[in-house]
């Protein structure tokens, strides 16, 4: 079998090269021609997978290593009985810590406590569902909105899209780019619904960007300046509104979910979506291909405070800022050379460092910082007392 891969899919070979000849293009580019003598097509999210692209290819099979299927015309596949699989909450705890990140550093530096913030979650799926754990096990007020979820299970535990964003202090948006249906999401945060935002709410959007009117958030932004924004996912990647960039707080290239934990995570579901498919017996482990690295470890015995603990491991592990000041340096360096930001936008996802999860990580304690380990495993941490 011929298998033609994104350039971004780690492990490629080492899963798939016993399945067949692998080739593999940079996902932004790929063209029908590119393609034309793969069985399987492996992609990420930068491929519009799509008549256009498959139209004369003898592909057989598709899969996406990522959980969005956005750039995905499924309905094409079905008509043409190719198959089909995305790696179904791969990165969903690495997006989860990036939101951490994100509320550890605001509740240090504007000086609140996260127990004293409801927070509100658009799109409670994988990523979503497992954020409102976290959050709900830390003590903190959650709100959900899930409308499909909502009719499937009842509305209890469930709140309307306008009473989250009359009540919520801070947004948390989860939701897949969906854009015809009963519950589309283009758009979702419509000029009317961003009007009605309360004064300092905290928005934060590592969905998809369209679930977000750019045009309107700018429009608050440029007239009100009163709310903070954090994004990670924009309309019209990588061709990203620099005005918008300048105006949120927090920006990032889409790497919420870019924890090596999660990438490798998404290679292993296709990898197995692929044998299932083709009923092959299955032969590759993550385990066997990446062995475990040994645990970092970090010792915390100098002050007794919870916070300042928590606030160490967040950052020892993964601080948002540097992803921040990576995509603000790489677009003004960009400009000044009169290159093209999108490519710069492109190149920060290609480059991105190793970046670990939290239960990577062992904090050593005294054993008289027991409750300080129970608040850390909260977070998701390793802890070792004594
Ligand atoms: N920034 C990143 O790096 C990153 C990483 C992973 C996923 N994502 C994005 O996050 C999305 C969600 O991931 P997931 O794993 O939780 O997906 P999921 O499919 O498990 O969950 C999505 C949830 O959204 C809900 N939903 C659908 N329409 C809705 C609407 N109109 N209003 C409110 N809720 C709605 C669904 O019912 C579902 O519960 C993905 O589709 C992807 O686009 C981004
Ligand atoms: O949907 C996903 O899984 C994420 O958005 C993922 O992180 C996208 O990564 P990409 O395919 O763009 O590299």
């Amino acid at each position: 079998m011929h298998i033609i891969a994104d350039e971004n899919i780690p492990l490629v070979q080492e899963f798939f090269s016993e399945l067949g000849s692998i080739e593999t293009l940079p996902g932004r580019e790929m063209t029908s021609e590119q393609i034309k003598q793969a069985d399987i097509l492996l992609v990420r999210s930068i491929t519009e997978v799509n008549a256009k692209l498959l139209e004369g290819t003898q592909v057989r099979f598709v899969a996406t290593a990522t959980i969005g299927c956005d750039h995905i015309d499924q309905e094409y596949l079905k008509s043409k009985e190719i198959g089909f699989a995305n790696a179904p909450g791969c990165n969903a705890n690495s997006v989860v810590e990036y939101v951490l990140s994100v509320l550890t550093l605001l509740a240090d530096q504007e000086g609140f406590q996260l127990q004293d913030k409801t927070i509100g979650i658009i799109g409670a799926g994988n990523v979503g569902g497992l954020l409102q754990q976290r959050l709900e096990s830390l003590g903190i007020n959650v709100l959900v909105n899930d409308p499909p979820r909502a009719e499937r299970e009842g509305a209890e535990g469930f709140v309307t899209l306008d009473e989250l964003l009359a009540q919520a202090d801070v947004i948390s948006m989860h939701t897949p780019l969906i854009r015809t249906g009963e519950h589309p999401t283009l758009h979702l945060l419509n000029q009317t619904r961003i009007e009605a935002l309360k004064p300092e709410t905290i928005l934060i959007n590592t969905g998809r960007g369209a679930a977000i009117d750019t045009a309107a958030l700018k429009e608050r932004l440029q007239v009100k300046n009163d709310l903070f924004t954090v994004l990670d996912v924009w309309e019209s990647e990588p061709n990203i509104d620099h005005e918008l960039l300048e105006l949120v707080d927090i920006a990032t290239p889409h790497i919420a979910g870019y924890s090596l934990d999660g990438k490798l995570g998404g290679t292993e579901m296709v990898y197995l979506a692929v044998c299932d498919y083709f009923g092959l017996p299955v032969r590759k482990k993550l385990g066997q291909l990446m062995p475990e690295p040994p645990l970092r470890k970090l010792s915390y015995s100098s002050r007794a405070d919870q916070w300042y603990a928590i606030l160490t491991a967040v950052r020892a592990c993964y601080d948002v800022r540097n992803d921040d000041m990576a995509l603000r340096r790489a677009f003004s360096r960009a400009a000044r050379n009169g290159q093209s930001t999108g490519e710069a936008f492109d190149l920060l996802r290609r480059n991105y460092p190793v970046r670990r999860e939290f239960d990577t990580l062992k904090i050593q304690l005294k054993t008289s910082q027991k409750k300080i380990a129970a608040q850390l495993e909260k977070y998701g941490f390793g802890t070792k007392l004594g």
